[in-house]
């Protein structure tokens, strides 16, 4: 594997209530300045239980949510209905308040398997949130970043940056339900990359894989083994 250095930059914060207060303003701020640039912005979330505070926050701050696609780093292939569809936690959260206005797009589609949908979701996505303005990574304590899990069968597929779909479907060994993920070209093709770890289990994951270099074991290495910029927000 060729040898990449990590670009990082870690904000620790006290306590969650001041990253979320720091957070929710950095990422307003860059939608901001995408919006001023082009006219409008998108921003992909990533689901699970550690953004929920932040969108609920991010709703309830005005700025011109008319102009932004609102859309996901991976989903699990459930009818958006589910308790534990990404798309569900999204709209429930973030699509509320003045979020309301924004526009979404997801990766589920009714009737079709994930495997079958790839070529659908990399299509919708290049043409309906392409480019990426800003990302928000979560990251599991497994160190599985989006849907790409540790050992996946799938990870070689998803970490060819030749690999020119955006999306690519997952059956994860370690946790519950088919998956689609952005691909790891994908993820690092957006202008803005933020990480965002709660706890102090998280923090030790986090500080491993930046020595770790490798990339099956540990897939958020995958992210930070590269030339990019990751914003790291932790409490
Ligand atoms: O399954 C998922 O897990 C990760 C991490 O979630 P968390 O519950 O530990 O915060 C998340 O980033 C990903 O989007 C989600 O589908």
């Amino acid at each position: 594997m060729e040898e990449v250095g990590t670009m990082t930059n870690l904000k620790k914060f006290k306590n969650k209530e001041e990253l979320l207060e720091e957070l929710s303003s950095d990422i307003v701020e860059l939608l901001q300045d995408e919006i001023e640039e082009k006219g409008k912005a998108s921003l992909l979330v990533s689901g699970g239980s550690t953004p929920k505070p932040l969108f609920q926050k991010l709703s309830n701050i005005d700025i011109p949510w008319e102009k932004v696609i609102i859309s996901l780093v991976d989903d699990r292939w459930l009818e958006p209905t589910h308790k534990d569809s990404n798309e569900l936690l999204v709209k429930e959260n973030l699509m509320q308040n003045f979020a309301s206005k924004a526009k979404f797009v997801g990766m589920f589609i009714e009737g079709k398997t994930a495997y079958e949908s790839d070529e659908d979701c990399s299509l919708t996505y290049e043409d309906n949130v392409f480019p990426f303005d800003v990302i928000i990574l979560g990251m599991g304590g497994d160190s599985h970043t989006a849907s790409l899990f540790p050992e996946n069968e799938k990870l070689k597929e998803a970490y060819d940056l030749k690999n020119e779909n955006l999306c690519i479907s997952i059956k994860p060994d370690t946790a519950p339900y088919d998956r689609m993920s952005l691909t790891l070209g994908a993820i690092l093709s957006a202008k803005n990359i933020i990480l965002h770890i709660e706890g102090e289990e998280k923090l030790k994951v986090y500080e491993e894989a930046l020595n770790s270099k490798d990339i099956f074991k540990t897939p958020i290495s995958a992210v930070l083994n590269n030339e990019r910029l990751i914003e790291v927000y932790h409490a």
